[in-house]
């Protein structure tokens, strides 16, 4: 049997008196869409950027496909596959989406994709493979028609997209979707859970998201961690969580 896709085994994080992760352990096997949720405080933030080698626990491994990642440097993870997406955006309003989206192989070429991507190649076969690949991920994502506008020039909705697809460019084995729902508007909402299922589908990605819209969560996951506290308090199927009395009442019973 292969390793888990993302094995986070024992994982304490202290700030001062502060036990953000607090012996935390769960695996994602691959090919899951897994959500972790879990009230304000209760640590999903810190996980996310304890994988993402933004900060390093105290105590404890988290394994990427085997390989461990907790002295890792942001740039490192993502060149073992691990691709982010940030709740805030994390894009070049000036640049056009499709540059945007080539610079989100930035990990995978490191002579220079920055300016090739805005400054011209110097490889013409390259260019034209990169961006093949870039407009490949723009057609599934539905953004073809928005490739030359500027970023700045997009609704919050369609820049979302755009992040999503700038975290594909970099070919990620694993993706983390960091509160994808928060600013949308419901119906938008809905439209960004298929977008994400259609990832799932259409990528060989195993996906991570932490998400406080329960909808969302219940509708595109198959399974879901819920922390509590910096541990888990629960994991399974959205219909085994749902009933879970210890959810109920310390999340869903509130938050639903
Ligand atoms: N950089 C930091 N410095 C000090 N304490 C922190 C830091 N980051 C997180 N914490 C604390 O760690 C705990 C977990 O916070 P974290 O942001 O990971 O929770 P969360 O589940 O992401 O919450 P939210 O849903 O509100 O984003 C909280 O008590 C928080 O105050």
């Amino acid at each position: 049997m292969s390793a888990p896709m993302l094995d986070v085994q024992d994982v304490e994080l202290r700030f001062g008196g502060v036990r953000a992760l607090a012996g935390l352990s769960f695996s994602v096997e691959r090919g899951q869409l897994c959500a972790v949720v879990g009230p304000n405080g209760a640590g999903k933030s810190s996980l996310f950027n304890c994988v993402g080698g933004l900060y390093r626990p105290q105590e404890g491994r988290i394994l990427v496909d085997g390989v461990d990642v907790r002295n890792k440097r942001p740039h490192a993870v993502a060149r073992l596959g691990v691709g982010r997406t940030f709740q805030n955006l994390a894009l070049f309003p000036r640049q056009t989406v499709l540059e945007n989206v080539l610079l989100g192989g930035y990990n995978r070429h490191t002579s220079g994709l920055f300016s090739c991507a805005t400054h011209g190649f110097g490889q013409r076969g390259k260019e034209r493979r990169l961006r093949e690949e870039a407009f490949d991920i723009l057609e599934h994502l539905e953004l073809e028609r928005y490739e030359h506008a500027t970023a700045s020039s997009l609704s919050f909705g369609i820049l979302k997209r755009v992040e999503l697809a700038r975290a594909l460019m970099s070919r990620p084995r694993l993706l983390l979707l960091d509160e994808p729902a928060a600013g949308l508007s419901h119906g938008l909402v809905a439209e960004f859970g298929g977008y994400i299922a259609r990832v799932r589908e259409q990528f060989d990605v195993t996906i991570v998201l932490v998400e406080h819209h329960m909808g969302l969560v219940m509708s595109i996951s198959d399974h879901i961690v819920v922390l509590n506290l910096g541990k888990v308090l629960a994991t399974g199927t959205p219909a085994e969580v749902s009933k879970n009395p210890a959810v109920i009442e310390a999340y869903l019973g509130v938050s639903a």
